[in-house]
């Protein structure tokens, strides 16, 4: 189907909209009336760029308090509409939005208000334009799919006919079923946009909070399967009010935009693009550091050992048990300071995985790499993460560790595996730290790329979401979101903060290592010189009070700085090292059934951690 978007849903000027929009892949926007109003190009100059950019326009919107009002007030909203429609053909826009008025003069009187939308389509008709009637929620007296569409097959005017808009229709609570009744010829437009559930003020909800498809908790895809079956043909146009797109850039709104219609148009059935390769485990995480002293001192005590090097570039692999991280100390490092930069996934099948990505509008990553490396498929994910999508050791297919060479160094890993002209990735319990893989990471997204971020990890890579929590921290508020696979061997958590930051730890990001025995593996780093984040005292008492943990349990959690959590299925621990940059460590001892990342302590973690901050 064709794809619009309403100039609304983009930030920055007119014509900056309209190039995002294009650029994106739309194929039509809906222009908002404010838009023009305050664009310095005439009307012609506007249908001449939107013609260079391959823009069709597909609404002009909207005009307000029109219908059910006295015959005076009529007779000058006419006079005003009759303006519009002169706009509109110099515009070359042939379809307008009339929403339900919200005019304190407007009349319970729905044979007044057909009658008046009969008048207005007539005049309309002589222009070639087309009305669209839409009930917004908080209309007077319509506020409803149903009720706007009974005044306008009332009305019976061939150039008048029916807006649905996803938000209205969902927040209201309306069964979307009956939109199956209405002839697909009469409905004019379609609207859509999710929005996460809340109970608000649905004037509020609408214009501060809608997202895009897939975004929010509404099932906006059964509500087009219904606009589908009744035989709709026009676009599926986006209209987002929402305070952050507001103000993030439009170029990559509109590409998180047009990704949301994509999979949207998957979910109904209406395309097929490269099904889902759902990765099935973590290969590596990549470090990139300017200093790599500080880091190998943490990875040393937790217990890796540098087991291998790049054969032509400045990485080397640490390894313990399945847990692989890469430390990149080549420029990108120089330029960006510690931080987590890539990610193995691995993946049943790389090629695949990638087609996905790249169908649904992810970046894919020029191969940067020697002749005689492996081909690595990569995408770049929202906040700039490099994906990789790995087949570690498969002897079907190239392996990321073939680029490396085991080192000469002796470590206190056991390398079965390690002999000559095999893969230097270990497979054998480690003896080190205790540590056995990556129990997930972390990772801190651009304050407004959160919903971007989890549509993405969740519709390119086959994650599921988990639901977002809010956490407390002294110096605001963070929001997280988990993606999973469905047996927990990838997981990512996804960060944000609430308001903009420049500070360290509105960017921080963690690897969480998981250990079957965490006060072991806590007391061996401290002992091999590591430093764990202190957690104050209060912290203990009120997990005394909370549950019956043994006396020694509870000591050694104090001694070591251990948080603990618990659901219904198990318990969680888990403590944390120092930051170097952006990145700290988070030693984790999970039950196999606990789904969480222990939300519940994260504040008073976040509260520790800003006390070890330096002060600038
Ligand atoms: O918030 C509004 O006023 C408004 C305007 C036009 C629409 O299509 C809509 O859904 C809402
Ligand atoms: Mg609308």
């Amino acid at each position: 189907m064709r794809t619009s978007i309403a100039t609304v849903s983009l930030s920055g000027a007119l014509t900056e909209k309209l190039t995002a929009a294009a650029r994106a892949g739309f194929d039509g926007v809906e222009i908002f009336e404010n838009d023009l109003l305050a664009s310095p190009l005439t009307p012609e100059e506007v249908r001449a760029r939107c013609a260079d950019l391959g823009l069709s326009i597909d609404l002009y919107q909207p005009m307000r308090d029109i219908e059910a009002v006295p015959s005076e007030e009529f007779a000058r909203n006419l006079r005003r509409a009759e303006h519009k429609f002169r706009l509109m053909e110099r515009l070359g826009a042939d379809t307008v939005l009339v929403c339900s008025s919200v005019s304190p003069l407007a009349e319970d009187d729905d044979a007044l208000a057909a009658f008046q939308l009969r008048r207005l389509a007539e005049l309309a008709e002589g222009f070639g334009i087309r009305v669209a009637y839409e009930a917004l929620a908080w209309g007077r007296h319509v506020s409803t799919y149903d009720h706007a569409w009974r005044i306008v097959e009332a009305a019976d005017h061939p150039a008048l006919g029916t807006c649905l808009d996803s938000f209205h229709i969902l927040a209201r609570g309306s069964d979307p079923k009956g939109i199956e009744d209405i002839p697909g010829e009469k409905i004019f437009f379609l609207q859509l946009a999710d929005a996460p559930l809340m109970a608000m003020d649905v004037l509020q909800w609408s214009r501060h909070y809608r997202c895009f498809p897939g975004q929010g908790g509404f099932d906006v895809a059964g509500l087009v399967g219904h606009v589908m079956r009744a035989g709709y043909e026009g676009p599926l146009s986006l209209e987002v009010f929402n305070d952050v797109f507001r103000q993030a850039e439009a170029g990559p709104t509109a590409v998180d935009a047009l990704r949301s219609l994509l999979v949207l148009q998957e979910s109904v059935g209406l395309t097929e693009p490269p099904a889902p390769v759902v990765p099935t485990g973590i290969a590596f995480a990549e470090l990139v550091t300017p200093d790599v002293e500080p880091l190998s001192e943490i990875l040393e005590a937790l217990g890796f050992a540098r087991t291998a090097r790049h054969r032509s570039k400045p990485v080397d692999l640490w390894q313990q048990g399945e847990a692989r991280l890469l430390i990149n100390t080549g420029p990108a490092a120089r330029r960006d300071g510690t931080q987590l930069a890539a990610v193995g996934l691995e993946s049943p099948d790389p090629a695949g995985a990638a087609r996905r990505a790249e169908a649904l509008l992810a970046p894919v990553l020029p191969r940067r790499r020697a002749p005689e490396d492996a081909p690595l498929d990569a995408v770049a994910a929202p906040d700039g993460t490099e994906l990789f999508f790995c087949a570690t050791d498969r002897p079907e297919l190239p392996s990321w560790t073939g680029d490396f060479e085991p080192t000469a160094h002796k470590s206190p890993v056991v390398h079965t595996s390690l002999v000559a002209h095999e893969s230097p990735v270990a497979h054998e319990s480690p003896v080190g730290g205790g540590i056995h893989r990556i129990d997930h990471l972390a990772l801190t997204q651009p304050w407004h790329q959160f919903d971007e971020a989890a549509l993405f990890h969740r519709s390119v890579l086959g994650l599921g979401a988990q639901e977002s929590v809010d956490v407390a921290d002294p110096y605001g508020l963070l929001r997280s979101r988990a993606v999973t696979n469905a047996d927990g061997s990838v997981r990512i958590a996804l960060g944000v903060g609430a308001a903009p930051s420049a500070d360290e730890g509105g960017r921080a990001q963690h690897i969480a290592l998981a250990t079957g025995d965490i006060v072991t593996a806590a007391r061996r780093f401290r002992s091999a010189g590591g430093r764990l984040l202190p957690i104050p005292a209060n912290y203990y008492d009120d997990l005394a009070a909370k549950y019956e943990l043994g006396d020694g349990e509870l000591a050694a959690y104090r001694e070591l700085g251990i948080l603990y959590d618990r659901d219904a299925d198990g318990a969680f621990r888990h403590c944390y090292t120092e930051t170097i940059g952006r990145v700290f460590f988070e030693l984790v001892q999970r039950d196999a059934g606990y789904r969480g990342y222990g939300a519940q302590n994260a504040p008073v973690r976040l509260a520790a951690q800003h006390v070890r901050r330096p002060v600038r």
